[in-house]
């Protein structure tokens, strides 16, 4: 990207928005935009428009949106599809009404149907029934995709949409409730071992099978898909390659530091059985990952320990 150009990160507080303006810094971008979501509350539509008129920027890419794991948005329906919805009509509206020429749409694995053929093709949307536990977020989603591409057909702006699969990294969010599994467990197991316990309890069966990137690799593939990618079809993110959640506690467990057992609870939900992305159209555009998990789970608890713990 030139050094000029004027990227605004929607989100650049988040788990996304972070590693990407970590990214576009590293690659000597001058010209970022940023603001929290107490400066600007994404939801306010004059206040959404008011700042892409005042900023008037190149690049947008959205990582703003309301984020949980899989109780957060089995328990908050209503504002994981109202919030989202607001957010990304509203940005994507202002973008529009200053004509931005490119944006980025983050979207998520969960879009697609619960029992997708597997490894998922982008040709699966809206193929079958979602996954209850997180629908409202899946159909927000789907939405901003069809917001995209109906801009792009009626007003020729070449904006796309990535589709990532479950990520971690640093400034994730580690509260033991709210968050997503990868985090959740670093913390479980670390304070486990601090505090010498006998167990560590999963949710759910550990059976269902999730792909984990590392969000340093989805930013560089944004990156990627800005300089090398122009369709309305989402592009699938991910590595290529799964884990049972029983598989990525054990791999937790070994790399924290926790010898004790591990036990399920089963009355916590499942979600989706499997989430394998086919990751075909982004390695034909030129992109691998090249974090592997059990590198990149160790860099995260070293940054949790320095700075959650
Ligand atoms: N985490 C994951 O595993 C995955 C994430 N994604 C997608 O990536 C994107 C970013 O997710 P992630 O970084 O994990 O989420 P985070 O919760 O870490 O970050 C979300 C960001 O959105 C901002 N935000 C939330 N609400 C508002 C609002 N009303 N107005 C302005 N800003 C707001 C927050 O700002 P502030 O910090 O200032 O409050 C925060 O910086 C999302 O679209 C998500 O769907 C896709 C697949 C997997
Ligand atoms: C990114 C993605 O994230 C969510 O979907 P999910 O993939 O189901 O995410 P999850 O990380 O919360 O769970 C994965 C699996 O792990 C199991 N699990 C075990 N123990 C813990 C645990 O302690 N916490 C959590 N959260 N899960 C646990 C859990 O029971 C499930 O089987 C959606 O928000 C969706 O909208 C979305 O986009």
């Amino acid at each position: 990207m030139n050094p000029e150009t004027r990227v605004y990160v929607a989100g650049h507080r988040g788990l996304v928005g972070s590693a990407i303006w970590r990214r576009l810094q590293a690659e000597g971008v001058t010209q970022l935009i940023g603001a929290s979501s107490k400066e600007l509350d994404l939801r306010d539509r004059d206040a959404t428009f008011a700042f892409l008129a005042e900023h008037r920027p190149d690049v947008v890419i959205d990582a703003a949106a309301r984020v949980g794991g899989i109780l957060a948005n089995r328990d908050h329906p209503t504002e994981f599809l109202s919030d989202n919805l607001r957010i990304q009509v509203n940005l994507m509206d202002a973008a529009l009404e200053v004509r931005t020429p490119r944006l980025l749409f983050l979207g998520s694995s969960c879009i697609y149907p619960k029992y997708a053929e597997q490894p998922i093709r982008e040709s699966s949307l809206l193929a079958g029934e979602l996954e209850p536990t997180n629908d409202a977020y899946a159909i927000a989603k789907i939405a901003g995709i069809m917001q995209v591409q109906a801009v792009r057909r009626q007003y020729g702006l070449r904006w796309i949409s990535a589709m990532p699969t479950n990520l971690y990294g640093p400034n994730d969010n580690f509260d033991p409730t709210s968050s997503h599994v990868l985090p959740a467990l670093i913390r479980r197991f670390h304070e486990a071992k601090v505090n010498a316990a006998e167990e560590v309890v999963l949710w759910g069966s550990g059976t269902p099978r999730r792909e984990f990137l590392h969000v340093d690799d989805l930013a560089a593939a944004c990156l990627h898909l800005l300089a090398h990618y122009d369709a309305p079809e989402p592009v699938n993110v991910g590595v290529g390659d799964d884990v049972t959640i029983r598989a990525l506690a054990e791999l937790v467990a070994r790399v924290v530091g926790y010898t004790g057992a591990l036990s399920n609870d089963l009355s916590k939900p499942d979600g989706t059985p499997r989430k394998l992305l086919d990751v075909s159209r982004l390695t034909a555009l030129g992109w691998k990952p090249s974090i592997g998990l059990e590198e990149g789970v160790a860099a995260t608890y070293a940054w949790y320990q320095e700075h959650v713990s």
